[in-house]
């Protein structure tokens, strides 16, 4: 019997992961947890989900969840998991945190970036990165996991067969990036509103955004990189998906026999990257745990475009959370995630 709860069960990620934990085979009950709502019965906010959740939400206790609980996502802001997990620690309750807090290995990063004060260094020395596809063994011992952010999902998966093939050292790597406003969350502010989105395209936090030293820290991991990357994050007037769109020079004699046969064999044994034969729109993945990709040289400068394409709340956020916590927990690695992308 496993019992699975979420905290942050109210908003975007959070109501994306009951949807996908509701239909999970493996998973036996499911408990919603509200910082702000404990009490109110999760239909009179979700009606939508009425017949799938007829209990009310609780409130967030931790000797409580210790008792009851298997697994506990948080799907939270930045700042709640460094003070909630390390009360979890080592009480045999698996936590699968999908915010920031505890992906940064250096606390210094953390606090620069995220403008918050860190989770403790001993936490952060637990918790495992949870990139799935290039983690598994890692992920498979873990009892803290940080789940990746949206943006360094879809361009750490674009960048990881050529950091495995040594093709990335030192290289100049320029990132293009787009997400649709659901990566905003729920609460509106200036930017997401529908008079400031609608027929509308900005850029936003160049050169400041707190996933250039999560996209950073990976490929010091895989390939010893230090140099720094160039990431634009744009906000684009739909409502899920990111696209990733990286460019990396690459000097002619380093060419592998065919880009795209580098990639399909790195991911032969990966059930949710598909290398495709075009260029892949966002579209392609919506509502899918998918990530959809395709390379291509220019011949002419000598530099690849790769372009990676999720829906930021599932493999962004809380398909990945699933595919990490059936990792850890010994299930087959898609149980619960066989979705087709919707159409149109
Ligand atoms: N949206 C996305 O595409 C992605 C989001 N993430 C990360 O996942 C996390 C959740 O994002 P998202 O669902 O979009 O955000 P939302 O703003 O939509 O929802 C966050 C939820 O957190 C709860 N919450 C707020 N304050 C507290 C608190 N102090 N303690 C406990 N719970 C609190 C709220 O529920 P309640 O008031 O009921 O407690 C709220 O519904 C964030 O860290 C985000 O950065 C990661 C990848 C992608
Ligand atoms: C469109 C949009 O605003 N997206 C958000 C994604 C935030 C997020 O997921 O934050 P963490 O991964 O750090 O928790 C952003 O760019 O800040």
């Amino acid at each position: 019997m496993v019992h699975a709860g979420i905290a942050g069960a109210t908003g975007y990620g959070g109501v994306e992961l009951f949807r996908l934990l509701a239909n999970h085979k493996d998973i036996n009950s499911i408990s919603l947890y509200s910082s702000s709502e404990a009490g109110s019965p999760y239909a009179s906010l979700m009606p939508q989900l009425s017949e799938w959740f007829s209990d009310e939400l609780k409130p967030i206790e931790t000797e409580r969840m210790k008792e009851e609980l298997d697994v506990l996502f948080l799907v939270t802001p930045a700042g709640v998991s460094r003070d909630l997990t390390p009360l979890f620690q080592g009480s045999g309750v698996k936590v699968i945190d999908l915010s920031g807090d505890l992906r940064l290995q250096n606390p210094a990063d953390y606090e620069k970036w995220y403008k918050k004060p860190p989770a403790p260094g001993q936490l952060l020395d637990e918790a495992v990165y949870g990139l799935s596809e290039t983690n598994g063994e890692k992920i498979r011992e873990a009892d803290i996991l940080a789940n990746p952010g949206c943006y360094p999902t879809a361009v750490l998966l674009g960048l990881a067969p050529l950091a495995d093939s040594g093709l990335l050292e030192k290289k100049s790597l320029i990132i293009d990036a787009k997400s649709g406003i659901s990566g905003a969350g729920k609460s509106p502010n200036e930017k997401t509103i529908y008079t400031n989105t609608e027929e509308n395209f900005r850029v936003y936090k160049v050169n400041e955004h707190q996933h250039i030293p999560e996209i950073e820290q990976q490929l010091k991991r895989w390939s010893g990189r230090s140099e720094a990357v160039s990431f634009t994050p744009h906000l684009v007037p739909m409502t899920r998906g990111i696209m990733a769109t990286m460019y990396v020079d690459v000097s002619l004699h380093e060419h592998p026999e065919s880009w795209m046969d580098l990639y399909r064999t790195f991911y032969a044994n990966s059930p949710f990257v598909r290398v495709r034969d075009e260029f892949p729109a966002t579209k392609d993945v919506y509502g899918s745990n998918f990530c959809d990709m395709h390379v291509e040289l220019d011949e002419r400068t000598g530099r690849l475009t790769i372009v990676s394409v999720i829906d930021n709340l599932v493999k962004g956020a809380s398909g990945q959370a699933i595919q990490n916590m059936n990792i850890m927990l010994g299930f087959e690695e898609t149980r619960g995630l066989k979705l087709f992308p919707l159409y149109p």
